[in-house]
């Protein structure tokens, strides 16, 4: 804090500790060179050199900058921004009244334009979690808190999460979406530059808290406690947390046990890997942004081959529609096979014997007996569940996944496949046995 108010040398402390707060190229470009222009009673006019810095300064910065003077002053001081060239003021200044709709526009740039409700395509493995993702976005902090969103790789929980903050943001909430990597280097950074008031500040006084992949801060002790408070003052002042994982919080095993119950407290959904049908629903919405007509069985095709990431999917619809582009070629099954050639091999490498092996022995019985006549319950079940994946996970064709199955018909292997489908739309234990079975068939085809 300053006994004497020389503007200039306010300006420099504030200069200082702006350098420790903010990444150094942002400091560089914008932030070095300003000056101030002059002080009208409780607002400082900084100066910048173009209209551009002058715009960028007030849009992202006004909030760091005014704090850091508030602090060199002992006192809070609104700031404004002109451009200063030549020793004149240059144009005018920006708008002082203006930092509420900028803050809002910071938020929103967070945020990704492309991820919203309206484009997330709804089907039995993520069902759950988008029906408790539209509740907490429309009636935040009254449904479920905190939402704990978890699945795998590339399944849509930053999906959901940017699609309730742009819901949240449209209420005129203040929501902040932070990945835990973010929050851990924001708490570094703030703990070095001695600047943890201004952390608890920024986290603390937020309507909405998007959290994404929380698995980072297990293990990390600091960041854990300060996540512990972060979250208590949020949830004790009626503020929404929406977490998201890449497993549940049971099994986030090096996270402190306060922080594990606390998860626990409002609602936990997982999205699972999505089936067939949405899978080619979700490609077929991709492919209506898209310049060319991708046919049906080409999309079926992709859908087949890429199963369990949703990214993955994307990208080799992509890559499919670049390759028949690049290649001056018709958009056919043909196109695509070449296109997807390089990914197809590891896919192929699972056989429907692998797939039987495995759903037996997941279920306690044997794969002779999966194969066999018996129609027992105990044997019927396992069957249509390792028909269906032989069909999901292989491609292979009705009659292939009926001879493999001690030469069943393929209206049998149909009728299974169809029985599992329409089961995993409403059974949920059926959706995580299918779930750990894939898991155990990726881990054994490594
Ligand atoms: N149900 C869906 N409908 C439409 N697009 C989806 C859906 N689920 C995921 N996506 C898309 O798939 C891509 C990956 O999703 P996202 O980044 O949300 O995954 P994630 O679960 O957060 O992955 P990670 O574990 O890598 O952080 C995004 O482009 C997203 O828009």
């Amino acid at each position: 804090m300053l006994g004497i108010e020389n503007p200039n040398e306010v300006w420099q402390t504030v200069l200082e500790s702006l350098q420790q707060q903010i990444p150094r190229p942002t400091f560089e470009t914008w932030v070095k060179g300003t000056q101030v222009v002059s002080v009208r009673g409780d607002t400082f006019v900084i100066g910048a050199r173009s209209a551009y810095a002058r715009d960028w300064l007030a849009h992202r910065l006004r909030t760091v900058i005014a704090r850091a003077l508030a602090e060199a002053l002992g006192r809070p001081v609104a700031v404004d921004f002109v451009v200063y060239e030549n020793g004149r003021i240059q144009g005018p200044a920006s708008n002082p009244g203006e930092e509420d709709a900028s803050l809002a526009s910071l938020w929103a740039q967070r945020l990704n334009p492309r991820y919203t409700f309206e484009t997330f395509v709804v089907g039995p493995s993520n069902r759950l979690a988008h029906a408790a993702a539209l509740a907490v976005a429309e009636r935040p902090a009254q449904t479920y808190n905190p939402l704990f969103i978890y699945g795998g790789v590339g399944l849509g929980k930053t999906h959901l999460l940017h699609a309730i903050g742009h819901v949240c943001l449209r209420k005129g909430l203040r929501v902040l979406y932070v990945s835990s990597e973010e929050f851990t280097n924001d708490l570094i950074n703030a703990i070095r530059a001695q600047t943890t008031d201004q952390f608890r500040d920024k986290y603390r006084s937020i309507d909405v808290l998007l959290i994404d992949d929380i698995q980072f801060i297990a293990g990390k002790e600091s960041t854990q406690e300060e996540f512990f408070h972060t979250f208590n003052t949020l949830h004790s002042n009626g503020k929404q947390l929406v977490i998201s994982s890449d497993r549940p919080p049971r099994a986030l095993v090096t996270l402190e046990e306060r922080l594990r119950s606390r998860f626990e407290w409002g609602l936990i959904a997982d999205i699972q890997p999505p089936d067939l049908e949405t899978r080619i629903a979700i490609l077929r919405a991709k492919a209506e942004g898209l310049a060319v007509p991708v046919p049906d069985d080409v999309m079926e095709f992709i859908a087949r081959q890429i199963q369990s990431n949703i990214r993955e999917l994307e990208g080799a619809l992509n890559r499919v529609v670049a390759y028949a582009q690049l290649m001056g070629l018709p958009l056919t099954m043909e196109a695509a096979t070449r296109a997807l050639a390089d990914l197809l091999p590891r896919r192929r490498s699972l056989s429907i014997d692998q797939i039987i092996e495995v759903v037996a022995d997941f279920y306690g019985v044997s794969a002779e007996a999966i194969r066999g006549p018996r129609r027992n319950k105990e044997l019927v079940y396992p069957r249509q569940v390792a028909m269906y994946l032989a069909r999901e996970e292989t491609g292979a064709s009705l009659p292939q996944i009926g001879e493999a199955f001690g030469g069943r018909d393929h209206t049998t292997v149909l009728y299974g496949i169809e029985k599992v489908q329409s089961e995993l739309e409403h059974n949920e234990r059926l959706r995580r046995e299918i779930m750990a079975i894939r898991e155990r068939l990726y881990r054994e085809e490594k």
